[in-house]
């Protein structure tokens, strides 16, 4: 077994999530987990960003370094708390922060900013990043990713598992006993109920959903949400800020409706285009992490759209919901280093398997 570091900050751009697991790639063992919220201008520059704002190549120069250190910062903080050193450390497996995904048209390509360099250079530890772009470079999506670590922590003999990952984006993994893993994403995770309630509240999510539960569900506008074709694409598919962002929900409202009430609407069609991809399963497993996974709402709505399945998060069956997709990257920072595919093509379209990422020494 050898120790890798994960490190993901996600399209909710909420922060940093960093986690410490034991792996030999078979078998994922968590052994410490660490978050930071980003520097409050970090965050505003991102979201500047990732809303398809100007900007120039110095400001985007300088938000990769700024990046690259708070990623080394985590990092420091996380060999502190567990008491490990750089030496300990095989490898650090960074997301970086996605600033724009356009998988598909004349020229597809996904960024994540984060200097890898600097990342490996201040803490001494091999890094790993840059993990999309080979699997687009072969005609894949280059998301989601995280559906062959699901299959490796949680794939069960004889049930059927849905994972649903509720981060920004929402995304499942399908774990069929039997069959080879499905994954796609699904639409908006938390994305749209986040906006909202920034835009209303100046609070950067609705917490416990006490927002929404003060409103009605809309039938006209939940339909009109319904109704966007990306939802009734075939998988392979992949989206984000770039679709589902204010103009996106602007260009649905009439502008009378009262604020909870959308807010109730956007919960329910977070949890209704979950509930239609695991409605043309047979009853199982629905597991869930992210950060949507702390939503009681989404959680008491998915259990009365899908009677008969089970609805749990991740932590029930043993992983938790919280670190999962660091880990992911972790254990897809072990896959790199021993020249092993971290995508899958039946998933993300790539026309092979691949090894994936950018490698950093620190020497
Ligand atoms: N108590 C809570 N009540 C309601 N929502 C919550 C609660 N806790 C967390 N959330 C939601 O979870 C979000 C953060 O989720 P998460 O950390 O999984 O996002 P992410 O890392 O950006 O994910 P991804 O990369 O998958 O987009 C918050 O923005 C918020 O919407
Ligand atoms: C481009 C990008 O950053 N996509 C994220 C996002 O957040 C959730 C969903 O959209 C998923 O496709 C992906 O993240 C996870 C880690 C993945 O690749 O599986």
């Amino acid at each position: 077994m050898e120790n890798y570091i994960g490190i993901m900050s996600g399209t909710s751009l909420d922060g940093i999530d960093a986690v410490l697991v034991e792996t030999d790639g078979e078998r994922v063992r968590l052994l410490d987990r660490t978050t930071a919220p980003f520097a409050s201008g970090l965050r505003d520059r991102l979201l500047a960003l990732a809303a398809g704002g100007a900007v120039t190549a110095r400001q985007w120069g300088e938000l990769d370094t700024a990046l690259g250190r708070a990623y080394a910062d985590i990092t420091r903080q996380l060999l502190a708390s567990s008491g490990r050193r750089a030496a300990d450390i095989r490898a650090i497996g960074c997301h970086g922060q996605t600033v724009w995904h356009q998988p598909n048209g004349e020229l597809p390509f996904s960024l994540q900013l984060g200097d890898g360099n600097r990342l490996a250079a201040e803490t001494g530890i091999t890094t790993v990043t840059d993990f999309r772009r080979k699997d687009m470079a072969l005609g894949g999506q280059g998301a989601p990713l995280v559906p062959a670590f699901h299959q490796c922590v949680l794939a069960h003999p004889e049930r059927l598992r849905i994972v649903v990952n509720i981060g920004g984006i929402a995304n499942i993994s399908v774990l069929a006993p039997g069959r080879p893993v499905m994954g796609h994403d699904v639409g908006p995770g938390n994305m749209l109920m986040d906006l909202w309630c920034r835009r209303h509240t100046g609070v950067p999510f609705d917490r416990d959903a006490a927002l929404a539960r003060r409103g009605t569900v809309l039938p006209a506008l939940l339909a009109r949400l319904m109704s966007e074709p990306w939802l009734a694409l075939p998988a392979p598919k992949s989206t984000g800020r770039e679709l589902f962002n204010d103009a996106w929900l602007d260009a649905r409202l009439s502008g009378d409706e009262a604020v909870a009430d959308v807010q109730a609407t956007l919960a329910e069609f977070t949890a209704a285009a979950i509930a239609r991809e695991a409605q043309g399963w047979p009853a199982g497993e629905l597991l869930i992490c992210g950060g949507g996974g702390h939503n009681p709402l989404l959680l008491e709505r998915l259990t009365a759209l899908l009677p008969g399945w089970q609805v749990n998060t991740t932590n029930a069956a043993g992983v938790d919901m919280d670190a999962m997709e660091a880990m992911a990257f972790a254990w897809l920072a072990h896959q790199t280093l021993h020249r092993l595919p971290g995508n899958l093509p039946e998933v993300t379209g790539a026309r092979r398997h691949a090894v994936l990422g950018a490698v950093h020494f620190p020497d």
